[in-house]
C-alpha cells in the first residue's frame, strides 16, 4: 500500500519507474558540490556540468545497474537550505519529504565542509536514509585539507564516503553503500537537533496530533511539527498535492 502511494507521488515528479519497488536515490547538496558530475559517474550519462552555481533547476533522472538491480537516480537542484524560500528549495524539499527517496545522498564539498553541514542537518531532520558523500577530496588534498570521515560519520550517525566524482573515485563504494541501505543492512541514528525544553514540549504535543492522521506514516512527524511551528504555509500545499490528490489520503 505504501509502495503504491510513493509510486504515484514519484510519478507526479515525472519519475518513471519500471516497477513500484525500483529503488529511488536522490542526490542533494549545496550548489556546485559536484552532484551532476557524480550523477554522470554513476549513470554514465553526460549531463552538462559547469562551475557556476544554481544551474540545475529541474530534476534530472537516470539509472544505473549494480549487483543485478536497477536504481533510479535523481539529481536535485543545488540548495543551501530546505526552508522552501526559492523554487529550487521547494522542489528539493518536496521531493525528499513527499517522494521519500529510498536513499538521499547528500553531496558535500570537502574544501568547505562546515558551510555544507547546515543542509546535511536539515535533511537528517526529514529522513534517516542518508549517506553523506564528501566530494572534491582531490581539490581538498591540493589545499592540504583532510576530512576525518570516520569521526564525521560518528557525529552525524549516518555513513560517510569520500569521493572525487570527476575522476570516478569513491563511486563503487557509494554504490555498494546505497545497495546496503536499500536492503536495510545499514542502521542509522541521525543526529537530531534538540531545541529548548518549552519548544520540545510543544513539538511533542503537535507530533501526537499528527500521528493520529491517516497520512502520518508518509512523513516524519517531528519534522512536520517543526514546519507547523515555523508557520510554513508551503507544506500544506505539498500535503494537498501529494497526499490528497494522488492517494486520497485525508489528513484531518
Ligand atoms: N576537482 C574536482 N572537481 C569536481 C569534482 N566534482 C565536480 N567537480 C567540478 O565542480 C564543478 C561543479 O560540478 P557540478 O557537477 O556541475 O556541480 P553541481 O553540484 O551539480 O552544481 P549545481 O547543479 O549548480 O548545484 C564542475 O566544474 C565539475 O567539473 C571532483 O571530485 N573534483
Ligand atoms: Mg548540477
Amino acid at each position: 500500500m505504501d509502495a503504491g502511494h510513493f509510486f504515484k507521488v514519484r510519478k507526479r515528479f515525472n519519475i518513471h519507474l519500471s516497477s513500484a519497488d525500483e529503488p529511488v536515490i536522490a542526490l542533494a547538496g549545496n550548489p556546485n558540490t559536484g552532484k551532476s558530475t557524480l550523477f554522470n559517474s554513476l549513470t554514465g550519462l553526460r549531463q552538462h556540468t559547469g562551475n557556476w552555481p544554481g544551474k540545475t533547476v529541474i530534476i534530472t533522472q537516470g539509472e544505473y545497474a549494480f549487483a543485478g538491480r536497477t536504481y533510479k537516480i535523481v539529481d536535485l537542484p543545488g540548495t543551501y537550505s530546505l526552508l522552501a524560500r526559492s523554487s529550487d528549495e521547494l522542489v528539493a524539499r518536496d521531493f525528499i519529504c513527499f517522494a521519500c527517496p529510498d536513499v538521499t545522498v547528500v553531496v558535500v564539498d570537502a574544501t568547505c565542509l562546515e558551510r555544507n553541514l547546515n543542509l546535511v542537518l536539515q535533511i537528517l531532520e526529514i529522513t534517516d536514509k542518508v549517506i553523506v558523500c564528501v566530494n572534491l577530496i582531490d581539490e581538498a588534498e591540493r589545499k592540504s585539507i583532510y576530512v576525518n570521515t570516520k569521526a564525521l560519520a560518528e557525529e552525524l550517525g549516518v555513513p560517510v564516503v569520500e569521493a572525487a566524482a570527476r575522476k570516478g573515485i569513491g563511486i563503487e563504494e557509494l554504490k555498494s553503500l546505497i545497495r546496503d541501505m536499500v536492503e536495510g543492512k545499514i542502521k542509522t541514528s541521525p543526529r537530531v537537533v534538540r531545541y529548548d525544553d518549552d519548544l520540545e514540549a510543544l513539538l511533542d504535543r503537535i507530533q501526537e496530533e499528527i500521528k493520529a492522521w491517516p497520512g502520518s506514516r508518509f512523513i516524519n512527524p517531528r519534522w512536520l511539527a517543526l514546519r507547523v511551528l515555523d508557520g510554513d504555509e508551503s507544506i500544506w500545499e505539498g500535503i494537498r498535492k501529494y497526499w490528497m490528490e494522488e492517494s486520497g489520503v485525508l489528513f484531518i
